[in-house]
């Protein structure tokens, strides 16, 4: 598990007066399980692209562990976030056409590091989301189970990081509480840290603390930073 540590950090888009996310000091502990809250435009997906290195800041530092994300090439950035972080967004980002167990391999497939231990825990890790039919194409699938297919993937390398962007979103009641408690319930058996942005309050009240964006600011924290 990873412990993240921002500081300075700050990001601005052509044409735009201010930047959209500006974030003096965020400290989070390894294992730590972080909500962020707040409304569209508020630079939540801007907080996703960068923490996950997606996107590399204006400025500022992004220190998970010991490995300062904005000093690494986008290369270097693309295999950091592979050996490290699992993605879950809203729209699954599944491949149509591909049965789940091969969804779930595909990221380790293209990295060519699907031996077959690797195979084994995809498998398991299907059946530890509830999916009993590993075979069965997405496509055929509710949208509570794909989610749950890309919960597994995500999970397939063993992340110290697992970052989900609205996990939740573009489900039913009852298929985004199933999501959330998956969530919550494998990051801490798999020792991982969590980030979640969502609106789903019975999500986010179960993480350890919440901060909410305003116009790229941090405007609300659970844990202000002089009792993290
Ligand atoms: N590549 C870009 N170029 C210009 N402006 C951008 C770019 N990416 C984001 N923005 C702007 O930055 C601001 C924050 O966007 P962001 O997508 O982070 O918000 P959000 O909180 O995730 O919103 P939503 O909940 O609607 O997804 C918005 O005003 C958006 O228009």
């Amino acid at each position: 598990m990873l412990p993240l540590a921002l500081s300075g950090l700050a990001i601005s888009f052509a044409g735009l007066a201010e930047p959209v996310l500006t974030i003096d000091r965020l400290t989070l502990p390894a294992g730590g399980r972080l909500a962020v809250t707040g409304a569209s435009g508020s630079g939540k997906s801007t907080f996703v692209n960068l923490v996950s290195g997606l996107e590399r800041p204006d400025s500022g530092v992004i220190r998970w562990q010991d490995t300062d994300i904005t000093t690494l090439s986008e290369s270097r950035r693309d295999r950091w976030r592979a050996a490290n972080v699992g993605l879950v967004m809203q729209d699954f980002h599944l491949f149509a056409g591909l049965a789940a167990v091969d969804n779930v391999l595909l990221p380790a497939r293209l990295a060519h590091a699907a031996t077959a231990e690797v195979k084994a825990r995809a498998l398991a890790l299907l059946s530890r989301v509830g999916l009993p039919r590993p075979g069965q194409s997405v496509e055929t699938m509710s949208r509570g189970e794909m989610q749950r297919v890309a919960v597994a993937r995500a999970l397939l390398r063993r992340p110290g990081v697992i970052i989900a962007d609205e996990p939740t979103a573009s489900l039913d009641a009852e298929a985004g509480a199933e999501v959330g408690r998956l969530l919550i319930e494998l990051a801490e058996q798999e020792g991982a840290t969590l980030i979640v942005i969502s609106h789903d309050e019975r999500l986010t009240e179960r993480l350890d603390r919440r901060i909410r964006l305003a116009a790229g600011r941090i405007v609300a924290d659970t844990a202000p930073e002089a009792s993290s």
